[in-house]
């Protein structure tokens, strides 16, 4: 037990630690989350185990106290120097006080002074896996009184539970994060940060599904740089790495966020246009060759303009009847964009709309 003398006030000066403990508290993301039920429980058990109307799992922010759990009253968070607990994370980890107003430290706090009147308290401090004391799990009462050993080994099993469910909360978010920033480089294509070729068959196939299922349009612009070996060749493969990353970046700020845009092969990309028919996706297409025309390449002392050729596949009729068909039509489409004279738009052939 920690003798009263022995803690520091909250109201003075705050030792160093602090700095380190309020990083510790900060790696757990855990302040202002949600409620959770998970917490409450151990809260409701540690009021019970120790007979006390009162518990609370607080964490000891820089200049609040935030409560993650509470039994017997809703807290949400009270200044760090109104709070009980901001003494419990910088004194030893078990602290108890058994008469709040006739202690100088805590008579004159808010919830002692006003209902509903606590006279005691008894806490056991939450502590990081790297030993820092972030906050506390606290039973008070409007009694005064103290915890007898065997409920302080309780609240102590209890503390460690709450801590445990810390971790693992603090866990399952980087798990989250770093399933999501696998899915993202599995999908992803490096040089242009478009949809790989993989990713964007898969979201294809989905689109086509869909469109087939709600008997909605569904478009797939292919398009291909013009000449693209000449810059390889008179610049070499970098400077033509420069330009496919950056019509890559203008292609993503061209598209809306339900578009997907994928490479394709080489220097050849694909939209993918759910919900859009013919006129929308051949405006879509026409705008971003206007934009591709427009856009200069810094390759050493030269400034590079690259044009692009597209060809649109649409599927808000019958004879297209999956995701490959689809693509044929919008490659059918560039050859002859291609063989028209380049940097233009073909959409499907005439003969079978
Ligand atoms: N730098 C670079 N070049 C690539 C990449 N992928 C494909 N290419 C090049 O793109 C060029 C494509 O050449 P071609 O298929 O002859 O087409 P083109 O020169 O663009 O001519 P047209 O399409 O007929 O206008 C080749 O030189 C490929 O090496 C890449 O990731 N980086």
């Amino acid at each position: 037990m920690q003798a009263a003398e022995h803690v520091t006030s909250p109201a003075t000066a705050r030792p160093v630690v602090d700095n380190f403990r309020l990083a510790a508290l900060h790696r757990y993301h855990i302040l202002d989350t949600p409620a959770c039920e998970d917490f409450s429980f151990l809260t409701e058990l540690a009021a019970r185990l120790c007979n006390v109307p009162y518990a609370f799992v607080s964490l000891v922010d820089a200049d609040r106290v935030w409560v993650k759990a509470c039994t017997g009253m809703q807290l949400g968070q009270l200044p760090r120097n109104d709070s009980y607990c901001s003494l419990a994370v910088l004194g030893t980890p078990d602290l108890e006080i058994p008469d709040l107003q006739g202690d100088p430290r805590t008579a004159h706090l808010p919830l002692t002074v006003t209902s509903p009147f606590m006279r005691r308290y008894s806490s056991v401090a939450l502590m990081s896996s790297d030993g820092f004391a972030i906050g506390a799990l606290c039973v008070l009462d409007t009694k005064p009184g103290y915890l007898d050993r065997q409920q302080r080994a309780m609240l102590v099993k209890l503390a460690h539970q709450v801590m445990a469910l810390i971790e693992l909360r603090a866990s399952e978010k980087t798990l989250a994060a770093t399933v999501r920033e696998l899915e993202q480089l599995a999908t992803t294509d490096e040089l242009t940060g478009l949809h790989n070729r993989r990713s964007l068959l898969h979201r294809l196939r989905f689109e086509t599904a869909r469109a087939k299922r709600f008997r909605a349009p569904v478009s797939a612009v292919m398009v291909d740089l013009d000449y693209f070996k000449r810059i390889n060749d008179e610049f070499g493969h970098a400077a033509g790495d420069q330009v496919l990353a950056a019509i890559g970046q203008l292609v993503r700020d061209h598209v809306r966020e339900i578009d997907v845009a994928g490479r394709y092969g080489g220097e050849e990309l694909c939209v993918v246009l759910p919900n859009t028919a013919l006129d929308g996706a051949m405006h879509f297409a026409e705008s971003l060759r206007l934009r591709i025309a427009a856009q200069t390449h810094e390759i050493g002392p030269r400034m590079l303009a690259v044009t692009a050729s597209f060809g649109v596949g649409t599927f808000d009729h019958f004879d297209v009847a999956d995701a490959e068909s689809l693509l044929r039509q919008a490659d059918a489409a560039l050859y002859r964009a291609k063989r028209g004279g380049r940097n233009r738009v073909e959409g499907p052939s005439t003969e079978r709309l």
